[in-house]
């Protein structure tokens, strides 16, 4: 633990080295070594718990860089970028640097790392252009899902605010670097950009309309990002509210349960203010891996809602699958062994199968929100006169589930 007790006199030593882009070669190491600072500069902080490193780089990801670290040294090396070259292409511009980037940071006074302090290195990227890491960003709605995403983005070196309803989920966030905000109010007041991730359009309106409300500090020149699951009547009460107040708005509701939400691998569904989405866009790739701009506020309610309509049914009729399965005497594991090899195999029966089978009710995705998700596309169809009598029957199935939930019967088969 040499290394942890040196905290405040360790010294950055940074020798580095950088491959050439074609046709450009650097003159020296120290021209070298100046590139590679130039291009990838990095903070370093040690925390009572963990070392930080953030590192700007434009354009790259984490599987861009290879991490190494022994008991001296810790060495963060990019790939070489690619430039596809065709025989008849024609370049006006050739600047992007295509080598790599080497930097190292020599622990200080010599310390020793324990294996402990080796996997305590963290290190965290984050493009310095386009990155809009000066923006101060809020995060309201601190339950399974925002807890996980707003995590991904203090990781990621943001600034962020956090407030949530019962106030004790903010302080593990609070001690990762988080700032705590009092109200709604007081986050939108201190945030140019906030993000909400609340339970329902009942949580979405109070939080955003409500007294003290998110909507009470907002103004010209913020933005407000609505990543809940509501109806497309929510978001557009919302976005008004919130364009009258002079900020932009933008919904961006999200697939993907509390694992993606960890890994920051959320596929978002954002639709509002164009200008907010593209400010937004590396926030939103620190806490997801795809997204899709949808136009109008509305259509990525419309969207997560057709989504998670379908993922109700498949949940209920895989239930009742295995139920049947068992009662006619058939082995459960091998019912999800077939499953798997066959046309309707995909990740949700893989994950959930062997949790349901132990059953393991610990919700990743609560089966209130499932049944709320399954309310919303009712509503929806009412709305369009659609049909949806597969739906309608598995909301029926989720009615009893909740019900039964609430009592605290443990008996339940559906769970996400
Ligand atoms: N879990 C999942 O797998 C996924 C969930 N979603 C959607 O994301 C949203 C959040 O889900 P999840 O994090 O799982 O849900 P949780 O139930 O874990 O968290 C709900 C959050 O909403 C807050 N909240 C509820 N009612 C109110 C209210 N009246 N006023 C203020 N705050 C309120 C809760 O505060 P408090 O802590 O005080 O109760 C909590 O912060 C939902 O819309 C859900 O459908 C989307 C994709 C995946
Ligand atoms: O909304 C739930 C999900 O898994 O997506």
């Amino acid at each position: 633990m040499a290394f942890r007790s040196t905290a405040a006199r360790f010294q950055q030593v940074i020798t580095t080295a950088a491959k050439t882009p074609a046709k450009k070669s650097l003159a020296d190491a120290k021209k070298m070594a100046s590139f590679s600072k130039k291009n990838a500069p990095a903070d370093w902080v040690q925390r009572s718990d963990h070392h930080l490193i953030t590192i700007d780089m434009p354009g790259l990801s984490h599987e861009d860089f290879k991490i190494t670290t022994d008991a001296n040294e810790i060495t963060i090396k990019t790939k070489e970028r690619e430039r596809v070259e065709l025989e008849d292409d024609k370049w006006h511009a050739k600047e992007r640097y295509v080598g790599t980037v080497v930097r190292k940071f020599e622990f200080p006074d010599g310390a020793k790392l324990s294996k402990e302090d080796v996997e305590a290195v963290e290190v965290t990227l984050s493009p310095a252009s386009g990155s809009n890491q000066h923006l101060k960003l809020g995060f309201l709605g601190l339950g399974i899902m925002g807890t996980a995403m707003a995590r991904n983005l203090v990781k990621a070196g943001y600034d962020v605010t956090v407030w949530n309803r019962s106030a004790s989920k903010c302080e593990a966030l609070v001690s990762e670097g988080a700032r705590r905000g009092s109200t709604p109010k007081n986050v939108t007041e201190m945030c140019d950009v906030t993000f909400a991730m609340l339970a329902d359009p009942v949580a979405a309106l109070e939080v955003a309309l409500g007294s003290d409300g998110a909507l009470g500090g907002l103004g010209s020149g913020k933005g407000y990002v609505d990543v809940s699951t509501v109806d497309a009547g929510t978001t557009k009460t919302v976005c008004e509210a919130v364009k009258s107040s002079g900020s932009l708005f933008l919904e961006a509701p999200v697939s993907g349960s509390k694992k993606p939400a960890e890994e920051g691998k959320l596929i978002f569904l954002a639709a509002g203010d164009k200008e907010l989405y593209d400010t937004v866009v590396p926030m939103l790739d620190v806490m997801g891996k795809s997204r899709f701009y949808l136009g109008a506020p509305g259509n990525g309610a419309a969207m997560k809602i057709v989504v998670n309509m379908i993922m109700g049914s498949m949940m209920a009729s895989f239930a009742e699958g295995l139920i049947l399965g068992d009662k006619a005497g058939l082995d459960p594991q091998t019912i999800l062994e077939v499953l798997s090899q066959g046309a309707i195999n995909n990740p949700m029966f893989s994950l959930k199968g062997p949790t349901m089978l132990a059953r393991n009710y610990a919700p990743a995705f609560p089966l209130k929100h499932q049944q709320k998700d399954l309310r919303l596309a009712l509503d929806m169809s009412d709305k369009l006169l659609q049909n949806i009598p597969i739906a309608a029957a598995a909301n029926e199935v989720y009615k009893v589930a909740k019900a039964l939930d609430q009592r605290k019967n443990k008996n339940i088969i559906i769970q996400m």
